[in-house]
């Protein structure tokens, strides 16, 4: 049997890279698009059958900081598909980000630079906003959409005939600090995006507390720095060439900037080759980029605790239960 494995935001960056490798490893596989974009989905499945024609490539209509359209895009996948067995958890936002020029200066001289290029710590702020649910936007993007959809995708994966697996595109951003417990959502704060990755990691050891005993596995990776939409909205296009040569020294000496969506997906594919149960769940698994441009994988232990992991689990279950309780509502006075 084919083996179906469902990827959001798709359409663009690391995800459509992803898609590419992932059918050159196996272009037996039956790939699933999630995008909020019909058109785009479209053009992403055109080129793809195009460089794989023999491929089964199909679409799936979710803007996942919706949770309406993502309970019918589940419903949708529950009548198409009995098993799902990889589910890529990709789609993100970085809304306005701001990028704090002089701290990049000083950092050039200090003895952090390495960490500062790689995580992008102290140097981005976004401007975040609310979305028709009431929820932060960048949150009920790269997180709480995504929960919403595992929970909802569950009977698909946890079907008890052998592991499925879900892989979290998170980020090297992803900071302790710029998360609390109390404001999961980062309704105070500047750094929605880094919040945002660091729930993520703690999603994902949750997720494997809960759910290895039904065979379902979670794993986090980050892509590393790569030209796409979302560094394209932090620098023009032009300004990365400009800044090109400098970059391709620094690489020398900074791993991370992959630079290419084909080489961020380097962990993503790698985690499609291994199997589940041997992972790490506390481990992140980071695409690198060597000075002479080849690329390969590296694991980092996460700076979290499965305690905190638990209780953030059980905040998104309680609000979970409030947003279907509104839906409801709304639904049952229209
Ligand atoms: N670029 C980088 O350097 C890094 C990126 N990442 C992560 O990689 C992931 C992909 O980003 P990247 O490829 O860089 O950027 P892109 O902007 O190219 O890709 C983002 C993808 O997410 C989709 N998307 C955004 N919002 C929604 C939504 N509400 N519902 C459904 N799909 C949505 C976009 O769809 P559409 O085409 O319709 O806009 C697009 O396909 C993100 O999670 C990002 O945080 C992590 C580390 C570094
Ligand atoms: C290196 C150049 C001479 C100057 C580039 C400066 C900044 C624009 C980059 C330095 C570190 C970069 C970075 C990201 C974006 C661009 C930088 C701030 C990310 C935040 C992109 C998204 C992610 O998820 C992170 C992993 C990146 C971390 C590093």
């Amino acid at each position: 049997m084919r083996k179906v494995v469902l990827v959001t935001g798709a359409s663009s960056g690391v995800g459509r890279a992803l898609c590419q490798r992932l059918l050159q490893e196996d272009d037996g596989l039956h790939l699933c698009l999630a995008c909020r974009n019909p058109d785009r989905a479209e053009a992403a499945r055109a080129a793809l059958l195009a460089a794989c024609p023999s491929a089964q490539i199909t679409s799936v209509q979710v803007d996942v900081s919706d949770l309406r359209s993502v309970l019918r895009a589940a419903a949708e996948l529950r009548r198409r598909f009995q098993r799902l067995d990889c589910v890529y958890l990709n789609a993100g936002i970085m809304p306005q980000p701001q990028l704090d020029v002089s701290a990049l200066l000083l950092g050039f001289f200090s003895r952090k630079v390495i960490h500062m290029l790689c995580t992008a710590e102290g140097l981005l702020t976004q401007h975040d906003k609310v979305t028709a649910d009431g929820l932060q936007e960048v949150f009920a993007t790269n997180v709480f959409g995504h929960f919403l959809l595992v929970r909802e995708l569950e009977p698909l994966l946890c079907r008890g005939d052998g592991p499925a697996r879900l892989v979290w595109t998170s980020s090297r951003n992803a900071r302790k600090a710029n998360f609390s417990l109390q404001d999961f959502q980062h309704r105070g704060g500047q750094e929605p995006y880094s919040s945002s990755k660091y729930a993520m990691d703690l999603l994902s050891v949750a997720l494997n507390r809960k759910l290895n005993q039904r065979g379902l596995y979670s794993s986090v990776a980050c892509p590393g720095t790569m030209l796409t939409n979302m560094t394209y909205g932090i620098l023009p296009a032009f300004v990365w060439t400009l800044l090109m040569p400098i970059i391709w020294l620094l690489r020398f000496l900074v791993d991370s900037f992959t630079l290419t969506p084909h080489n961020g997906a380097e962990a993503l594919v790698w985690l499609f080759r291994q199997k589940p149960e041997s992972l790490d769940p506390l481990s992140k698994y980071l695409s690198a980029t060597s000075g002479f441009g080849s690329t390969y994988v590296t694991a980092q232990q996460m700076d979290l605790d499965e305690d905190t992991a638990e209780r953030f689990y059980h905040s998104l279950l309680e609000l979970e239960t409030h947003v279907k309780a509104t839906l409801q509502g709304a639904d049952a006075q229209s």
